[in-house]
């Protein structure tokens, strides 16, 4: 199966609506991939907070029907990275929608971990109590978002749940890009999963993201990485669903798990 991220340009000279039409036209520009991505609060910006109030949704807001159309249009099957949602009861979260090429919402992870240590995300977001994975054409999918990437029993938990391919659309900031690099090539060597890992590019909020989207195997190995923390751009891979099985046979390090302590 063919996967692309699209590592979006996120910053202040454009409006979500703006962005949205924007982000749409790429998506459809994907035709042939089985699996396009996009990054994190990518309508609002991440790190935009004083846009959350204005741009906040529903899951069926405006941001769920442009990708709906769009992934249908693809053909192609779509995580359309996170929006901040609007809970009926007022609460937001950050949550990630995954769509199928009918254009169907076939999954939606509000975000466990929130980032900002008494501010920001950690203060203004409600957190998500449930590990999500969804089966789909090439396998189950699970679905995390950034800074859940620093915490290794959300990834060993979608692994019991059947995750072969775990998705994690980001807004990493390039400050951090080693702990990024270092991460995402250890999460998808722990739990022997392809992981897809796709970060916004652009400043917004003071912040300069991050960009380096990579596509990493069960082994470890970077397939395709974005080049670069300031330039838009799409990184493609093929990704051979089989191998999944095949690492997991020849290097059997999950069959030799003892503490249980994902489980219990
Ligand atoms: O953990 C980090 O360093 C960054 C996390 C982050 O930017 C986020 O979750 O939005």
């Amino acid at each position: 199966m063919r996967a692309s991220l699209i590592q979006l340009s996120v910053d202040a000279s454009e409006s979500a609506d703006e962005r949205r039409r924007r982000a749409a036209s790429l998506v459809r520009g994907r035709k042939g991939d089985d699996l396009v991505v996009l990054p994190e609060l990518w309508t609002a910006g991440a790190w935009a907070y004083d846009r959350w109030g204005a741009d906040c949704e529903a899951v069926d807001g405006p941001t769920a029907e442009a990708m709906s159309a769009a992934a249908r249009e693809a053909g192609a099957w779509l995580h359309a990275g996170s929006i901040v949602e609007r809970d009926p009861d007022g609460t937001l979260y950050n949550t990630a929608l995954l769509f199928d090429p009918a254009g169907e919402l076939r999954g939606h992870y509000r975000k466990i971990h929130r980032y900002g240590f008494d501010t920001g995300e950690a203060t203004m977001m409600g957190g998500g109590e449930d590990v999500v994975t969804v089966p789909t054409d090439f396998g189950v999918v699970g679905l995390a978002i950034c800074y859940d990437l620093r915490f290794p029993e959300l990834f060993r938990a979608l692994l019991d749940a059947g995750a072969e391919l775990i998705v994690v659309p980001a807004a990493w900031p390039a400050a951090r890009l080693e702990h990024w690099r270092l991460l995402t090539r250890t999460r998808a060597l722990e739990e022997q999963v392809f992981l897809l890992a796709c970060c916004a590019t652009g400043k917004h909020g003071g912040m300069q993201q991050g960009g380096h989207s990579a596509i990493v195997d069960p082994w470890g190995t970077v397939l395709a990485e974005a080049r670069t923390a300031e330039q838009e751009e799409t990184v493609t891979a093929d990704l051979d669903m089989t191998e999944v099985a095949r690492i997991r046979t020849e290097l059997p390090v999950l069959r030799d798990r003892v503490l249980d302590l994902a489980r219990s």
